[in-house]
C-alpha cells in the first residue's frame, strides 16, 4: 500500500498538509475548524474545541474572525478550552485566555460558562501552579462523560502548536511534565521559555481528543517538525506524542515543512 493510500486508514498515522504560506495556513485551518465544529454541533447538538496560544493558534482564530462563515457556527453551543496557560494575573497580555478574547472571542456569541480558561495568578489559587492544576483537572473530570476513560472530555479538535524545541502546549522536552501518566493537567516549573510558571495539559489528555491538530509556520519550526516527525521519543520531542484518537493533523506552511524527509511529504500541497 502506497503511503498517501495508508493515511487515508490508518489513524495512528499522522497526516501532514502543507500550505504555501503562514497566512493561507491561517485560513485553511479556520475553514477546517468552522467545518469540524459545524459538523459535530450537526451530529452531536455541541462541539468542544481545546485552544493554543502561540503565534499559529492565534492567527488561526483572528483568520476566523474574519471569515464569513464563522457566522455557520452555533457559538452558545461549543465548549472551549485551553492546551495550556501562562500563569500569569487575570487579563495579562501574555496569557492565552487574552490573546485569544481580542483574536476571536470577543467578536462572537460565545457561551461565558462555556469558555474554560485555565485560571490565572493571584486569584483563588495565589501563586500555587500546582493547585491551579487540580481546580481545572477537576472542571475537566466534571465535564467527562462516563464513557471517557481519561477524565476529560472527548474533545471534537484539540490545538497544538509547535514551538522551536518541539515543545506541545507547555510540555518541554526532558521536563517532567511530559513523563506524566495519571493526570490530566498539571503545574509547569521552571518552563524554558517565559513565563516560567505554566499549567498544562498532559499527554495522556491530549491523546483522548477525536482530532489533534498540530500548526507550524516558518522557518523557526522546520527542525522541530523534522525531527517530531521522525518518530523519536516524546520525552526528547513531546510533539511527538501528540496525537488523536481518530486523527493527527500536521498543519504546516512550506518554511516549516522545508526539512521533511521526501517520503513525510505530502503528494500535494497548496
Ligand atoms: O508558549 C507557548 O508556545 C507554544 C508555541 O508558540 P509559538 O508562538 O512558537 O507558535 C504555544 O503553542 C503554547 O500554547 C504557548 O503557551
Amino acid at each position: 500500500m502506497r503511503a498517501e493510500e495508508r493515511s487515508e486508514v490508518d489513524v495512528s498515522t499522522p497526516q501532514v498538509v502543507v500550505h504555501r504560506d503562514k497566512e493561507l495556513m491561517a485560513q485553511a485551518a479556520a475553514a477546517r475548524l468552522i467545518t469540524k465544529v459545524v459538523d459535530a454541533q450537526a451530529a452531536r447538538g455541541s462541539a468542544s474545541v481545546v485552544l493554543t496560544g502561540g503565534r499559529n493558534g492565534n492567527a488561526l482564530l483572528a483568520a476566523l474572525a474574519r471569515s464569513p462563515a464563522r457566522d455557520a457556527v452555533d457559538w452558545a453551543r461549543l465548549d472551549l478550552w485551553w492546551g495550556d496557560e501562562r500563569f500569569l494575573p487575570e487579563g495579562d497580555p501574555e496569557r492565552n485566555v487574552t490573546q485569544a478574547r481580542e483574536a476571536l472571542l470577543d467578536s462572537v456569541p460565545v457561551t461565558p460558562e462555556r469558555v474554560h480558561a485555565m485560571p490565572a495568578s493571584g486569584g483563588r489559587y495565589g501563586s500555587d501552579a500546582d493547585a491551579a492544576a487540580e481546580a481545572y483537572a477537576a472542571e475537566l473530570a466534571a465535564a467527562a462523560g462516563a464513557e471517557d476513560h481519561v477524565r476529560v472530555p472527548s474533545f471534537d479538535v484539540l490545538m497544538l502548536g509547535v514551538g522551536p524545541d518541539t515543545h506541545v502546549a507547555s510540555l518541554f522536552p526532558e521536563h517532567p511534565g511530559v513523563r506524566e501518566r495519571s493526570r490530566t493537567v498539571v503545574g509547569v516549573h521552571g518552563s524554558p521559555k517565559p513565563p516560567p510558571t505554566r499549567v498544562s495539559l498532559t499527554l495522556p489528555a491530549i491523546r483522548a481528543a477525536r482530532e489533534v491538530w498540530l500548526l507550524a509556520a516558518g522557518e523557526d519550526k522546520a527542525g522541530a517538525v523534522a525531527v517530531a516527525l521522525s518518530a523519536p521519543g516524546e520525552l526528547q520531542a513531546p510533539a511527538s506524542g501528540a496525537y488523536g484518537r481518530s486523527r493527527t493533523l500536521w498543519l504546516l506552511d512550506r518554511a516549516a515543512a522545508a526539512k521533511l524527509p521526501p517520503q513525510l511529504y505530502p503528494p500535494a500541497s497548496s
